[in-house]
């Protein structure tokens, strides 16, 4: 097995050293490269590079520089998704994010994680967990999803929350570590005035 085989089998794998793993990471860094040195007005273009980037990425979409991801090719998107600054996307393993997500500034999707022993993180070792994000799914600001998680069709993520367990469909989630606040209800589709009493 090599090191990209054991870290698509979830098995500790040397993500520091191994030249494999290496050139792929540095093949995403060259995209990414010429990805921010792309006018934003130059749409057509930055598309094309992250279609060559992404392992899938589906019909209209908007990703906001800047942006980073290890690999690419493990990164799956639905149609109609939007990212705003600062998105960061550490893909050791599959990235799978449905049609119709948002997702807000500075939010980070981490699949990668060392052990907790210093030895081993000290050889260079990782492993990495999927991240399923749902459809119509909207991710606050800021927000921190840990290796593993889920996070169910619908759903809303608050600002600032980590999320270190599965989330699921048609919730409110808020905090640290993310919890469910509330259902999503039909009031939602109803709410006229935004303001804060
Ligand atoms: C794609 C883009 O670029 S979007 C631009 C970036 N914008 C954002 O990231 C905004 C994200 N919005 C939020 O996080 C909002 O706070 C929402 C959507 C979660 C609010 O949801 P609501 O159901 O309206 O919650 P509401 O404001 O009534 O608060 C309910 C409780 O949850 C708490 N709460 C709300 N948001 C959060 C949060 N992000 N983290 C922790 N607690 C929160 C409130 O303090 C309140 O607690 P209390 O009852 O003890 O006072």
């Amino acid at each position: 097995m090599n090191e990209l085989q054991k870290a698509a089998a979830g098995l500790l794998y040397d993500a520091n050293h191994d030249p494999a793993v290496l050139e792929m990471r540095l093949q995403a860094k060259v995209k990414l490269h010429d990805f921010h040195a792309l006018s934003p007005a130059n749409v057509t273009a930055r598309q094309a590079i992250l279609r060559s980037l992404l392992g899938r990425i589906g019909a209209r979409f908007t990703i906001e520089g800047p942006f980073h991801c290890d690999y690419g090719f493990n990164i799956g998107i639905g149609d109609d998704f939007y990212a705003n600054v600062n998105l960061v996307i550490l893909d050791g393993a599959p990235v799978t994010i449905g049609h119709h997500v948002f997702v807000a500034p500075n939010v980070g999707l981490y699949t990668a994680a060392h052990p907790l022993d210093a030895a081993r993180r000290n050889q260079g070792l990782e492993y990495a967990l999927p991240i399923t994000i749902g459809d119509h799914v909207w991710i606050g600001a800021g927000v921190s999803v840990m290796p593993g998680v889920s996070i169910g069709s619908g759903s809303m993520i608050g600002a600032g929350s980590v999320v270190t367990r599965d989330i699921p469909a048609g919730v409110v989630a808020v905090g640290n570590p993310c919890r469910v606040l509330r259902a999503t209800t039909e009031a939602d589709a109803r709410q006229t005035r935004f303001a804060k009493p």
